[in-house]
């Protein structure tokens, strides 16, 4: 497989207009990749908390349709990274208004697969307070590949992880906006997931600094070895890695440690 990683640039002197359209013609270059994966909330910035309720959209708006439009003309699968979604549920009492949510568009533009990030960051009080948390876990089935999706702090719950392996995950799909301060983390955790479920991890980082926050960049691909086989820069950049899927089948024949779980395992694996 081969998968284009954009770690696109975040930072306020940009509208989310022009970055919309640099993504797109950016997904455009990438024909030929099986899969392209955005990071993120890269239109607003994963940190631009005060800008959430004005640029937030619903699932088949602006970001939707710019993306799917590049993936079409591009012939590839999108991970189109996230957006703020605004819930068309929220006029129930009591439903939250706001999520953020990761769209996967097929090659012919078609929403294959929504997302709504589980575990909210907290720590600033930021999205665990302005979103609503998903409660779904999300697989996507691609013609050679099981694609698990993650967002970001989602990345330091490896009980998720395990959940979406036990739904045929193979390649875990991590967009971020992960923060330059705990880039040490980032690596460290994308390593993690990678090994303790013999599963391929593609993370993708914004780059940049917005709302005073520098963005770590970094994008990583993991293999199921632990292995790093690629990895971005701290600026905006495309990571382009070919891998081999048969790899996650041959780590796992080769050194079985997942048959041997015995705490919370609700499917068999090879
Ligand atoms: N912003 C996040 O979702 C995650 C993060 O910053 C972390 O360190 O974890």
């Amino acid at each position: 497989m081969r998968a284009s990683l954009i770690q696109i640039a975040v930072d306020p002197d940009e509208s989310v207009n022009s970055r919309r359209e640099r993504a797109a013609s950016l997904v455009r270059e990438q024909r030929g990749a099986d899969l392209v994966v955005l990071p993120e909330l890269w239109p607003v910035g994963a940190f631009a908390y005060e800008s959430f309720a004005a640029e937030a959209e619903t699932l088949d708006g602006p970001t939707f349709r710019a993306m799917s439009e590049a993936a079409r003309d591009a012939g590839v699968w999108l991970h189109a990274g996230s957006i703020v979604e605004r819930a068309p549920e929220a006029v129930l009492d009591g439903a939250a208004d706001l999520y953020n949510t990761a769209l996967v568009i097929s090659p012919d533009g078609a929403l294959a697969r929504s997302y709504r990030k589980i575990h909210r960051f907290g720590f600033d009080k930021g999205e665990a307070t302005l979103m609503g948390a998903g409660d779904e876990l999300a697989t996507v089935t691609l013609p050679d590949a099981v694609l698990g999706l993650a967002t970001c702090y989602d990345l330091r719950f490896p009980e998720l992880f395990r959940g979406l392996l036990d739904e045929g995950a193979q390649v875990f799909v991590v967009p971020a906006g992960w923060p330059a301060r705990r880039r040490a983390h980032w690596t460290l955790l994308a390593q993690a997931r990678a090994v303790e479920n013999q599963s391929y991890v593609l993370a993708c980082s914004t780059a940049g600094t917005h709302a005073g926050v520098e963005q770590s960049g970094h994008s990583i691909v993991v293999d199921p070895w632990g292995e790093v086989l690629a990895e971005a820069g701290p600026g905006e950049e495309v990571l382009t890695v070919d891998f081999d899927l048969s790899k996650v089948e041959t780590t796992r024949d080769q050194f079985p440690v997942l048959k041997d779980r015995l705490l919370g395992v609700t499917a068999p694996h090879r």
